[in-house]
């Protein structure tokens, strides 16, 4: 089923009073009933998103021996490659390969009493073979650093929020997350588990995906419909913190990748906007929030308002063999808050 997306000019915001209320009509509107858009007007070039994409098309064309000498499970702190079919959705193995990247910063590696989420801050891994590669990426998370900050700002107005509300939980440090991800076609189990459904767990996802399609959003009818490329555009979701931070007004909307027919490649790029690891997300002071029904009650999923638990629990959740080799105590502590 294909129902196409609305389609947001963030380059209205910088067009006069009127243009602007406009975007905030749509943007309002589209996050409250969809959670998800196509932005366009962002201002990122064709040449940046070619940089990025021939160096991302050139690592998953590296040999299997050169992208496993970045293999993330020699990372305690999941940063790195993982092969097809390690990484796990709803319990489904998902038919992908994909290199994590994140802000690049010295390993930590957490002390009594501090909180095990600091697990998640250290340093990336590059192959030797493509300096491009890490020039490209880093690159790329400023770039869309900047866009994730106007478009939350207008985000925030156009429900009549204080639009720097949260200003202060990305001052310093903020959580970004980069994947570079390859769908390799069809698993011969017939799953069609590209990546399985799932919500995002920062703030906001603004993706790059190629001409292939295959991603779908669950919509309020309860079915999975396609996102249809647009060239140019990114794919905007809402993460589960926006919806911590509305009490449910705005949803964190499921979504998954159906996998590509046969041995058809499918390349996508999510850059996740996510704050500080230790950032609490207070609640949101805007007018509609005495009608805002409360966040989603999912004892599989719970949200966390402290952003570093919620981050935590999905790395452990997608990565068992990263977390079991690494983080053992971590998932006995996962499994007795569960019971
Ligand atoms: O590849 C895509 O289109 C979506 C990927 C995704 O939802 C994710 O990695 O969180
Ligand atoms: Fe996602």
């Amino acid at each position: 089923m294909s129902q196409q997306l609305p389609v947001i000019d963030l380059s209205a915001a910088s067009r006069g009073p009127e243009e602007r209320a406009h975007l905030h009509a749509q943007l309002h509107t589209a996050a409250r009933d969809v959670g998800f858009f196509q932005l366009t007007g962002h201002g990122v070039t064709p040449a940046q998103t070619d940089a990025l994409l021939g160096a991302m098309r050139r690592f998953f064309a590296l040999p299997e021996a050169d992208r496993l000498a970045v293999s993330n499970l020699e990372s305690p702190h999941f940063r790195g490659y993982t092969r097809i079919g390690d990484e796990r959705t709803g319990g489904g193995r998902d038919w992908r390969d994909q290199l994590d990247i994140g802000a690049e910063r010295p390993a930590r590696t957490p002390g009594p009493g501090e909180p095990a989420y600091l697990w998640l801050e250290g340093p990336n891994q590059w192959p030797a073979a493509l300096p491009e590669l890490r020039t490209a990426a880093l690159a790329w998370v400023d770039r869309l650093t900047e866009v994730g900050n106007r478009l939350l700002h207008e985000l925030l107005a156009s429900i009549g929020a204080p639009a720097d509300f949260y200003d202060n939980v990305f001052a310093t440090d903020p959580h970004l997350h980069l994947k570079l991800v390859r769908y390799p076609g069809s698993a011969a189990d017939g799953t069609g588990q590209g990546v399985g459904a799932h919500k995002d767990y920062g703030f906001l996802t603004l993706l790059l995906q190629d001409e292939v399609g295959g991603l779908q959003v669950q919509r309020t009818d309860g079915e999975f419909h396609d996102v249809p490329p647009l060239p140019g555009a990114f794919v905007v979701n809402l993460g589960e913190l926006l919806e911590v931070a509305t009490n449910g007004y705005l949803k964190a909307t499921n979504h998954r990748v159906v996998s590509p027919p046969g041995a058809v490649e499918r390349y996508s790029v999510p850059f996740f906007y996510n704050p500080r690891l230790d950032a609490r997300i207070a609640p949101l002071p805007f007018p509609h929030a005495r009608h805002a029904p409360g966040v989603t009650q999912d004892p599989a999923n719970p949200l966390f308002a402290e952003y570093g638990l919620n981050e935590l629990k999905g790395w452990l959740r997608a990565h068992p063999q990263v977390a079991r080799r690494h983080h053992t105590a971590l998932l006995t502590q996962e499994l007795s808050a569960a019971e």
